[in-house]
């Protein structure tokens, strides 16, 4: 789990977070969702320890990040799995060589067990057969699988996702939800994904917090995010003509 507690942040005398609150339950796929510019981004980071908040606690499983010492913050952050926007896999290395890259950053394990653990997550992503081809001969669906594998190869207990779908059409996208959500239940993640896609929300948002202009307006479910009693959110969800069609049909 992950608490998130009255997080504030500024750029230039400018607040862009203005006092976040969140719980973030493990073994669930919690959404942050919002329109652009809206601090999203800056909120994940400042959960993952890119950022640090100018107030507010960020706590995993009770440990207050930014009051920590070295050794627990290097230790939260072996437990964090990330995958970023754009997959940001190393053009030079193989899909192996890239899923094995925090095992080789941040471990001593003998050769043979990095290379059962790459094996056992590619195959959970269902890229096994992949192993020895290089990011740029495989499709941008795959590329975001290998990212997952990578996210998860150390055994991590947090999975952060930054719009995962960019990029993808709506068949990969769904593709790449489901795998996400089905691997937050099968390891028991805390999961967090950022994201703008519609369908993602409706999809697989099991916790949904809305962030407008730096504060959190609304927090739910894709059970009753339509029903939201919120303004801006219902702006935000109906500027999509899915979503409107859906609401009419229902
Ligand atoms: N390092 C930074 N320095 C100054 N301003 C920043 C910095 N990072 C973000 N901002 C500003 O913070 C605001 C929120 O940005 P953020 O990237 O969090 O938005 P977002 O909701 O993730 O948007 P999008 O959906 O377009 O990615 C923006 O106005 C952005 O310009």
């Amino acid at each position: 789990m992950i608490e998130i507690k009255n997080i504030k942040k500024s750029f230039n005398g400018k607040e862009i977070l203005k006092g976040i609150n969140a719980t973030f339950e493990q073994g669930r796929t919690n959404m942050i969702i919002g329109a652009s510019g809206t601090g999203k981004s800056v909120l994940l980071k400042c959960i993952v320890g890119l950022i640090e908040p100018d107030e507010g606690a960020v706590e995993f499983n009770g440990r207050n990040f930014y009051k920590s010492d070295r050794e627990t913050k290097k230790q939260i952050r072996r437990e964090i799995g990330m995958l970023f926007q754009g997959g940001a896999l190393f053009d030079s290395k193989t899909v192996a060589e890239n899923v094995r890259f925090p095992l080789d950053m941040l471990t001593t394990m003998p050769l043979d067990e990095k290379l059962d653990r790459v094996n056992t997550c590619l195959k959970r992503v269902g890229l096994d057969h992949a192993m020895e081809r290089m990011p740029s001969e495989i499709s941008g669906g795959m590329q975001k699988r290998v990212g997952i594998a990578r996210a998860i190869v150390m055994n991590s207990q947090y999975l952060f996702c930054d719009e995962p779908n960019s990029g993808l059409d709506p068949n990969t996208s769904l593709m790449i939800d489901n795998l996400i959500h089905e691997i937050t239940h099968e390891y028991n993640l805390t999961t967090i994904v950022v994201s703008h896609d519609m369908n993602s929300v409706m999809e697989i948002g099991e916790y949904i917090m809305f962030m407008h202009e730096g504060h959190k307006l609304w927090e739910g479910n894709n059970d009753n995010i339509l029903d939201a009693d919120c303004p801006e959110l219902q702006k935000f969800l109906f500027s999509n003509k899915l979503v409107r069609k859906f609401k009419e049909e229902h």
